[in-house]
């Protein structure tokens, strides 16, 4: 139980699928089906029971995207600018406390992302944290204050893209996940989705 000191944060995800899969062939990759089933809907099965609102981030197939049942929204830049330009979208999109970025190619994301994620924001005071699997930052993981919204587009404005350049400009911690290091596999290429389709059989 909950003490009546302890705040618990409303906390709202944003699922990235706004990119152009290149490496895909350049097929819609959060629609790619992994095991029967669209790549996203199963970033949304692990997301769902951990957030109070889902948001899809796409700039292509919209109509398809709604039929998951959340709201879509294109990138305000139509440049294809990078994962940055999905975030800032999302940011001034957000009723809640804090917004939960993952991207649409990992289907295996942790079930306990949103909490522990918050535990570290909350022992640290970091105005943002970066998920880890244990060896690596997965910089499109991350948990942020909607109110970093204008350092983002100042950092954008500016023409300025990459994103570990943003996040050192603030008071960022990582969060370890090496417990559950298979979490974050990345589906980037047809080989890729194929080998993880075999694991996820086995
Ligand atoms: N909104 C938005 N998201 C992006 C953009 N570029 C990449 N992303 C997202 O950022 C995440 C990580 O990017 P990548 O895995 O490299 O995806 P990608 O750029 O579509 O793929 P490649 O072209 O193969 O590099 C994915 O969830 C992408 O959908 C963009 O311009 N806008
Ligand atoms: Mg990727």
């Amino acid at each position: 139980m909950s003490s009546p000191n302890e705040h618990s944060p409303t906390i709202e995800a944003v699922i990235l699928a706004g990119g152009m899969a290149r490496r895909m062939g350049g097929e819609d990759k959060g629609l790619v089906e992994l095991n029967n089933q669209p790549m996203i809907s199963h970033t949304i099965n692990r997301l769902a029971p951990q957030v109070q609102r889902i948001m899809i981030n796409a700039n292509r197939n919209q109509q398809r995207y709604s039929e998951f049942g959340y709201q879509v929204m294109s990138d305000i830049d139509s440049g294809y600018l990078g994962p940055l330009a999905g975030m800032i979208t999302a940011m001034g999109h957000t009723q809640a406390e804090l917004l939960l970025v993952v991207p649409c190619d990992c289907p295996l994301l942790p079930h306990d992302l949103a909490s522990r994620m918050l535990a570290t924001m909350q022992q640290t005071g970091a105005e943002l944290v970066v998920a880890s699997d244990g060896k690596r930052e997965q910089p499109v993981v991350l948990l942020l204050k909607p109110s970093l919204r204008d350092s983002m587009k100042a950092f954008l404005d500016a023409g300025e893209r990459k994103i570990d350049f943003w996040y050192a400009k603030h008071h960022y911690e990582v969060t370890s996940f090496a417990d559950q290091p298979n979490a974050f596999i990345n589906v980037n290429t047809p080989e890729q989705k194929q080998q993880l389709a075999d694991q996820i059989a086995q």
